[in-house]
């Protein structure tokens, strides 16, 4: 199965680089005596979205937390726009131009809205906490417009009206876009996301799909993901895991056909086309 270049054209501003905006070579993880990933290579190119599937415990979320620099692997390395990464920590993602949103949000529950975003949109602040306390002004005019940003970033996603609630007195998918608007406020040029359908309707995950599309002129989005429909829909490229291993990589129409991956889901699905790790039959708006 062959890779394919991403169908989205490059637009200025964003990431610069032509080849890769993230690697993973020959990666190896274990865990004790389980080998969680075993000689895994992938790439995420400049505005492309590459989704990264397969069955449960196949190790999705092991190559997503070294993709983000969480993980060490045992061998392999991780290649951030031809330099390599060592381990991480979370706040050193946003220097690098990455951002991730996680299965568990990570919301701070006694912050707005708003300002659980201006969190994330502090990457850009240069005189920092220190300089808020001292109420410095050059610190009162970043603080200005990290808020300016942080509300941009809650229009676009269409959750203006919830800046001055509280996370927990929210519902589910709204939370989630509110983490969603938090990676988002950071400007990244490489958006890492896990698992962000889980526990959306399936308008809200299609309204995610367009979302995730919207993006591509600004970044590029590697999505781990459960849900096929929304995998196949809003993917270039697809990467499908299996106890470890890459056993296919292609668009998602040649993914969906390879018999590797019917295999693998075989027992899984077993035909029931609403089960979330279900291959859908037929082409949904495939690109
Ligand atoms: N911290 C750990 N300690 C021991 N084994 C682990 C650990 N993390 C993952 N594993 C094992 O590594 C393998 C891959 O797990 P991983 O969670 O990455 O898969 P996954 O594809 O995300 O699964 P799921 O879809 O069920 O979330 C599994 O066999 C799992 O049991």
């Amino acid at each position: 199965m062959s890779a394919t270049s991403s169908p989205a054209a490059p637009s200025p501003g964003a990431a610069s680089a032509t080849g890769p905006v993230l690697e993973l070579r020959d990666v190896t993880v274990t865990f004790g005596g389980v080998t969680a990933l075993s000689g895994v290579g992938l790439a995420v190119r400049p505005h492309q979205v590459l989704g990264v599937i397969g069955p449960n415990g196949a190790g999705k979320t092991t190559l997503f937390n070294v993709a983000c620099g969480f993980v060490t692997p045992d061998t392999g390395t991780i290649v951030r726009e031809g330099r390599e990464l060592g381990r991480l920590h979370a706040h050193q993602l946003a220097g690098l131009g990455m951002a991730r949103t996680l299965q568990g949000l990570g919301l701070f529950d006694r912050m707005s809205v708003l300002d659980n975003v201006v969190v994330g949109a502090d990457r850009h602040a240069s005189v920092g906490f220190l300089g808020s306390l001292l109420a410095l002004p050059r610190a009162a005019r970043e603080e200005r417009e990290l808020r300016e940003r942080a509300r941009a970033v809650l229009e676009e996603l269409g959750i203006a009206a919830y800046a001055d609630r509280y996370p927990p007195s929210l519902p589910y998918p709204v939370r989630k876009r509110v983490a969603l608007a938090r990676a988002l406020a950071a400007e990244p040029t490489l958006l890492l996301l896990d698992e962000p359908a889980s526990g959306l309707s399936a308008d809200e995950m299609d309204e995610l799909g367009d979302l995730v599309r919207s993006l591509t002129d600004r970044m590029s989005v590697m999505l781990v993901e459960h849900h096929m429909d929304l995998v196949m829909r809003v993917c270039d490229e697809i990467t499908v895991l299996d106890f470890g291993r890459v056993i296919a990589h292609g668009t998602p129409a040649e993914v969906r056909d390879d018999p590797a991956v019917l295999a693998a889901y075989l027992g899984e699905v077993v035909g029931d086309e609403d089960a979330p790790g279900a291959l859908p039959a037929t082409p949904e708006g495939g690109r």
